[in-house]
């Protein structure tokens, strides 16, 4: 098959009872009555109003955390513990409510959703775990005449700016190891995913949260907010998720006050599939890492190369895999793949798979925008997909696997490096030197080896090269809100 063919799927409905429960925790968020809309991506429908924040009110949301931040600051890390610890079991105990809400704005299938909120949830409980544990050291001068003291505070007033793709887990990555530093903050979540932020926050306020400490701003004019905030003298440190396009112009901005930056960027993730890879396990895993977030994930397997004498049987297989796959509203029984973001994501998908195919790759399955008032686009395969052809040089972020092939190791490799991004790879193999070797070689930040979805709470997520600076999660993300300071303690040897 070389030119795109009809879907003949149907899509599945959203079901009443869970749009309803949806609506009802929209509604219970207080939202204004005008604004900038929000619409549901699977269905174009409005679904509630979000403030539209000029400058002058996102600096005064800068004073009322520079006031918040400064007490939270003096607070123990038991204090701060026990906040974040009541914040997660408040999550916990909303998880339906959460999920309906990120289904419902931003369009990925329920049980996926609920996944979210565990993932998201398990952020805000390693901080709480990791509150306590600030860090620190005490060393000894070489001389002797000195006593050193490390210690490790608050960096102070943050900024968080996060994408629509994962609207919870994005935000408490960043607001829970600010919040353990000792960190106040202000988060401008996506405009087209804002709800589960404005719910969760309320979440923290009424598990204890101090007034203040976390406040939320949406704006339509993303760039004057920047240019405003990161200006100002009392924020300290600003943590982007987003592109890398606009993670460098934030850079920019940021070098003026000089603040500790921490960008979460774009990536183009190669998936190597060795001869020797157990087939089940690979097709799993590429699945996974194809199709998690209906690929809208910036650790999506973007390119994916498969060694020649593996490549029929995994192409066969990952093609029925993905035929089989069933879309529509992420509120309807049995929903595995979601809408595309908007309709301009849609078109991307559209636009890619054509080009490609014009370069001479072959279409196994999908290739279809569905005719439907959502942003539908069925799970596609490509294989035999040209190194030139947009969807192997660019960010697909969408339900496309493209597939190329490949005959040695150091090929692969080297095929897989040349890309100015550097966030995930993926390696599939039964031989654990290969696994590791590779994976040693890969310029990523993060590997998964034998399995599709790498990301945990306890893992120092981030990337290399132009996929970002700084990272997330673990103990080392927790150093991403603390400054650095020592004590020099003159010592007189004893008499
Ligand atoms: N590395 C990671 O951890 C990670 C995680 C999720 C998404 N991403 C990346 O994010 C991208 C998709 O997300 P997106 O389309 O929302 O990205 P985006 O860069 O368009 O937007 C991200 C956020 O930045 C805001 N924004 C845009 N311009 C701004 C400006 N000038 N000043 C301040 N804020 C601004 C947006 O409103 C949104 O809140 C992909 O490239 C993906 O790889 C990376
Ligand atoms: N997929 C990432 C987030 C980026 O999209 C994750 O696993 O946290």
């Amino acid at each position: 098959m070389t030119s795109a063919t009809v879907d003949t799927r149907t899509l599945v409905s959203a079901r009443a009872d869970r749009m309803n429960y949806a609506n009802d925790v929209i509604n219970s968020i207080g939202l204004p009555t005008s604004g900038t809309s929000v619409n549901d991506p699977a269905t174009g429908e409005h679904i509630g109003y979000i403030p539209d924040v000029d400058v002058a009110g996102a600096l005064e949301a800068v004073g009322v955390a520079d006031n918040a931040g400064r007490a939270w600051a003096r607070t123990t890390p038991r204090e701060r513990a026990n906040v974040l610890h009541a914040w997660y079991d408040t999550l916990v105990a909303h998880t339906e409510e959460i999920a309906h809400l990120i289904t419902r704005e931003m369009g990925k299938p329920l049980a996926e959703a609920r996944g979210e909120v565990k993932y998201g949830s398990d952020f805000v409980r390693w901080y709480a775990e990791e509150a306590v544990r600030p860090g620190g050291d005490f060393r000894e001068a070489p001389d002797g005449g000195a006593n050193i003291v490390v210690r490790r505070g608050p960096v102070g007033l943050a900024v968080l700016i996060t994408p629509w793709n994962f609207p919870l887990a994005m935000a408490t990555r960043k607001i829970a190891p600010a919040l353990a530093a000792g960190c106040a903050v202000v988060i401008k979540p996506a405009n087209l995913t804002p709800f589960t932020t404005f719910y969760v926050v309320e979440l923290a306020r009424q598990a204890g949260v101090p007034e203040g400490l976390i406040n939320v701003i949406t704006t339509e004019k993303p760039a004057d907010f920047s240019n405003a905030v990161l200006r100002d003298e009392r924020v300290r440190k600003v943590s982007f998720t987003g592109s890398t396009g606009v993670g460098r112009q934030l850079m920019a901005i940021a070098s003026g006050g000089v603040l500790r930056s921490s960008m979460e960027l774009g990536g183009n993730a190669p998936a190597l599939v060795f001869d020797d890879a157990d087939l089940e396990r690979a097709v799993d895993g590429v699945f996974a890492a194809k199709l998690r977030n209906g690929g809208q994930s910036c650790i999506a397997a973007n390119r994916i190369y498969v060694q020649s004498g593996i490549a029929d049987d995994f192409v066969d297989a990952l093609t029925d895999r993905l035929a089989a796959v069933d879309v529509g509203h992420g509120l309807g029984d049995g929903t595995a793949l979601g809408p595309m973001i908007d309709r301009r994501a849609a078109t991307k998908m559209a636009e890619l798979t054509r080009d490609a195919i014009r370069r001479g790759a072959q279409l196994r399955t999908g290739g279809v925008e569905f005719d439907s008032p959502g942003n539908f686009f069925a799970p596609t395969l490509l294989d035999h997909v040209p190194a030139s052809a947009d969807v192997a040089v660019s960010e697909i972020f969408g339900p496309i696997a493209a597939v190329q092939r490949f005959d040695t190791e150091d090929e692969v490799i080297a095929r897989a490096n040349d890309t100015e991004f550097g966030l995930a790879g993926y390696v599939f193999t039964e031989n654990l030197d290969r696994a590791l070797n590779v994976a040693d070689r890969l310029e990523t930040g993060l590997v998964g080896i034998n399995q599709g979805v790498p990301s945990n709470a306890a893992a120092p997520f981030g990337g290399l090269k132009q996929s970002g600076l700084g990272r997330e999660g673990s103990a080392e993300g927790l150093e991403e809100y603390q400054n650095v300071r020592f004590y020099n303690i003159a010592r007189r040897p004893s008499a």
